[in-house]
């Protein structure tokens, strides 16, 4: 039987519960959850995750486990008396499930003695080494019901000008990808350009020829890219310079946590069994020190070592069909 530790770090994703489900159900894994991210490993108790505890939740929008942040594994001492903590109450392996944040301090972890396996969770898409994370077509689907909702408010009520900040950190996934799936007309995303200049010549040049407009932006569209993680509110500054330019009044809408939130989407309860079962796998083969991340339509578990720190960047074909459309700001720069 091997005893395994779970954490959820960073912000929560639908169709972790599927992962968790899987693995919870091996019957060669003793499975315990920490509530509360990192820090939870010292303050919480484990919580057995049995194959009884995780029946019939494996869909559902509450974690198993609840998710947090804390500074603790920023500093090697905190991180020493997570290890401590884990060997102690023998645990083989710590399953890490979050985004780019939960996925450095993992690493650290291993590298410093505790084995882990990291799993990525995170509407942001912005895993380095995977092309997916856990929750992120769940939040895209929510994205696209409250677009439907904008076309058919635009429709009725024409002249007006739509926009809709989202989630998404430092990046352009969600707000491009629910731009070009949802038909809105213009993106504003950290990657291209976020000038005001910019962004007000080319809502004139549309409002030219049409008469609402949909626009997505991203939360940390900021014009001097000064964005805190978390920080809200950009778009009253982009509406504030939009309002000036066309002397229209921008209807603002932010399209917050509940992206977070759900039953997960097909996609997202699929890849989590599947990548349940890969993780389960690696830790029956003690195969520790991994990321079990997406590569195309395949689940890969991917050593440390072998993942590159590089920039995340947008998918090169969304980028294309929005720059087609006209659904980017890619001039300017
Ligand atoms: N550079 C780092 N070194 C050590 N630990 C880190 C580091 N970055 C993040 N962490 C740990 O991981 C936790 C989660 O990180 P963060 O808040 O960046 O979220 P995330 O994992 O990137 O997920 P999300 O995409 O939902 O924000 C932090 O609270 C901290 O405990
Ligand atoms: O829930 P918090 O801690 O305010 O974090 C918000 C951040 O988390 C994310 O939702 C990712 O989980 C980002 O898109 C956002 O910037």
């Amino acid at each position: 039987m091997k005893k395994v530790a779970l954490i959820t770090s960073g912000g929560d994703g639908a169709g972790i519960n599927a992962v968790i489900h899987i693995i919870a159900s091996h019957p060669d894994i003793n499975l315990f959850g920490f509530n509360g991210g990192y820090q939870g490993i010292l303050t919480s108790e484990p919580v057995p995750l049995t194959r009884e505890v995780a029946q019939h939740q494996a869909l559902g929008g509450v974690h198993y486990v609840q998710t947090g942040r804390s500074d603790l594994p920023y500093t090697q001492e905190g991180r020493s008396k997570l290890i401590r903590k884990l060997q102690s109450e023998e645990f083989e392996c710590l399953i890490v499930c979050g985004g780019n944040g939960s996925q450095r301090a993992a690493r650290l972890l291993h590298d410093e003695g505790m084995p882990t396996l990291f799993i990525p969770m995170t509407v942001d898409n912005d895993v380095i080494g995977s092309d997916y994370s856990i929750g992120y077509d769940t939040a895209l689907n929510q994205l696209i019901q409250l677009l439907y909702g904008f076309h058919d408010t635009a429709a009725n009520m024409p002249g007006r000008i739509f926009l809709i900040e989202v989630l998404g950190g430092n990046s352009g996934n969600l707000a491009l990808e629910s731009t070009i799936a949802g038909a809105a007309d213009l993106a504003i995303v950290p990657e291209y350009s976020t000038k005001m200049s910019d962004i007000t010549r080319v809502v004139q040049q549309k409002l030219a020829k049409q008469k609402s407009l949909i626009i997505v932006c991203s939360e940390s569209a900021y014009e001097n890219k000064d964005y805190q993680s978390g920080q809200q509110g950009v778009s009253f500054e982009i509406a504030h310079a939009i309002e000036a330019a066309t002397g229209i009044r921008v209807r603002k809408s932010i399209a917050g946590f509940y992206l977070r939130a759900g039953r997960p989407s097909f996609r997202d309860a699929s890849l989590g069994a599947k990548i349940g079962s890969k993780a389960a796998q690696c830790i029956l083969k003690e195969r520790f020190g991994h990321m079990v991340g997406v590569t195309g339509d395949q689940i890969i578990a991917q050593a440390y070592q072998d993942i590159t720190e590089s920039l995340i960047t947008l998918s090169a074909q969304t980028v294309e069909v929005a720059k087609y459309h006209h659904q980017v700001i890619s001039e300017g720069r």
